[in-house]
């Protein structure tokens, strides 16, 4: 089967300065996909390259085996860092203007999400709490049909228990068959129970891509400990 992703001698600079060196990996279809590393390292920007938002400055980026582009946003759910609605919408009205923007958002799936997190339709995303508009922002992304979830950092800020409810409910709601996901993170530890391989950045290079289930029967150590051997 195609990968989903292929990014192969991927290098990307801004104003001159290398945020990413000759990155080379691919991605299989239908995996969860962390990708770890210190603050600066280029973790953001090979998202955007994934999801067509960046191009890069040589090599060459693959979506679905077609060089990703703006138009891959059709392909891709981005979550960016940042809020994603506008805070005067009530929950209902942010879902209705996702249901009106993207033609493959399913409504019933996002009504669904919003049920098990508990939020209330009728109210203001302004008068969420920050749990709840994290919550908000993961129904938005992930009742999309698209074969590519992309997350930047989806659990930062949050504390231990609204993290630990959120990855319950990616595990839930992903379709392991037909969708991918990839997400940034620094909360390594709440993580990797949901992740089928892990990818460590280091100052824009890729210094570990590996399977979580063979870090554990391989090395004998979990996430935290694998990255801290490959970061020395
Ligand atoms: N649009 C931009 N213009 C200039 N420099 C940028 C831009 N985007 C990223 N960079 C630089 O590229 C490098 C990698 O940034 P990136 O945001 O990808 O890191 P990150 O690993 O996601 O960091 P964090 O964990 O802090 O979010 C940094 O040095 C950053 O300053």
């Amino acid at each position: 089967m195609k990968p989903i992703v292929v990014f192969d001698e991927v290098e990307k600079n801004f104003y001159g300065k290398p945020a990413l060196r000759k990155v080379s990996f691919t991605i299989p279809k239908g995996q969860i996909i962390g990708i770890i590393g210190t603050n600066g390292s280029g973790k953001s920007t090979i998202l955007k390259l994934m999801a067509g938002l960046q191009r890069p400055s040589r090599g060459r980026v693959l979506l679905d085996g077609e060089e990703a582009k703006r138009l891959s946003s059709r392909q891709v759910a981005f979550l960016p860092e940042r809020d994603v609605y506008y805070p005067g919408q009530t929950v209902q009205q942010a879902l209705n203007f996702y249901n009106a923007m993207f033609g493959d958002f399913d409504l019933d799936k996002a009504l669904d999400m919003v049920r098990i997190f508990d939020l209330e339709l009728g109210q203001k995303v302004a008068h969420l709490s920050k749990g709840n508009r994290a919550r908000l922002k993961m129904v938005l992304a992930l009742a999309r049909q698209v074969p590519l979830i992309v997350m930047d950092e989806p659990l930062s800020g949050l504390d231990p228990l609204v993290r630990e409810s959120i990855v319950r409910s990616v595990i839930a709601s992903v379709d392991p068959v037909n969708q991918t996901l990839v997400m940034t993170t620094h909360e390594v530890d709440e993580v990797e129970p949901l992740l089928d391989r892990a990818m460590v950045i280091k100052e824009g290079a890729l210094i570990g891509y590996e399977q979580v289930e063979r870090i554990h029967s391989d090395f004998g150590v979990g996430l935290t400990g694998w990255m801290r051997g490959l970061m020395k």
